[in-house]
């Protein structure tokens, strides 16, 4: 490895990923830094419109609120506010570190703004899409309360293949600064019944296509 400096949250999410395929970090951002991106995204629940968001992409898109019942917004990458500068300055840093130290070949990042309003949630399902492999790791970072507790609800629920066939449930609280990195190909997921208002930045770090679409 030349001339990268060791950045030790990194190394932490890398091992983890290549170990378990998806790791939890809470400092991945500095809690200034989330409390800017959360007040930005409750300003912009209420100035801004986010739209009910849709199964499938482009090609096959559907709106079923039984499926998942979350409102979003796309972050325009080329029309940025400063509070999301900063969003993608990091991101775009971790980017380089994954291509340089791990040759991952991400070319693309695609990020929008969540907002689960009390009563719906994500049945389970994969990242990546069956016309589209592009998406390699689903990023979701969490913008609630510090003291999110169980009893809110919506949890995001990892369903990890084990060797022996079976599967292991992780549940994972969407508490303020966390972060959430997944294998979007491989990781079943769910968001559980929110019982309270539930805000995220959620995103995917893209690849070349490997099937060639
Ligand atoms: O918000 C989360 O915890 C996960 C969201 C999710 O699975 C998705 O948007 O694909
Ligand atoms: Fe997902």
């Amino acid at each position: 490895m030349i001339d990268i400096n060791i950045n030790p949250i990194y190394e932490k999410i890398i091992d983890e990923l290549g170990n378990n395929k998806f790791s939890i970090s809470n400092h991945f951002f500095t809690s200034e830094e989330t409390a800017a991106f959360k007040t930005h995204v409750i300003n912009q629940d209420t100035s801004q419109d986010f739209h009910a968001a849709a199964i499938g992409n482009a090609h096959n898109e559907k709106i079923i609120q039984s499926i998942r019942g979350d409102k979003i917004r796309w972050i325009d990458e080329n029309n940025k506010y400063e509070v999301e500068e900063i969003f993608f300055q990091k991101v775009n840093d971790f980017i380089q570190y994954l291509n340089r130290t791990c040759y991952m070949g991400i070319e693309e990042s695609e990020f929008h703004y969540a907002l689960y309003p009390e009563g719906t949630f994500y049945q389970r399902h994969i990242d990546a899409f069956k016309n589209d492999d592009r998406r390699t790791l689903s990023m979701v970072f969490y913008l609630n309360d510090e003291d999110w507790k169980e009893e809110y609800g919506g949890q995001l629920s990892l369903y990890l293949p084990q060797a022996n066939g079976t599967e292991k449930e992780i549940n994972i609280l969407p508490v303020a600064g966390r972060l959430a990195i997944f294998d979007s190909k491989t990781i079943p997921h769910e968001v559980k019944p929110v019982q309270k208002p539930r805000y995220s930045i959620t995103g995917w770090l893209k690849t070349r296509s490997i099937s060639g679409f």
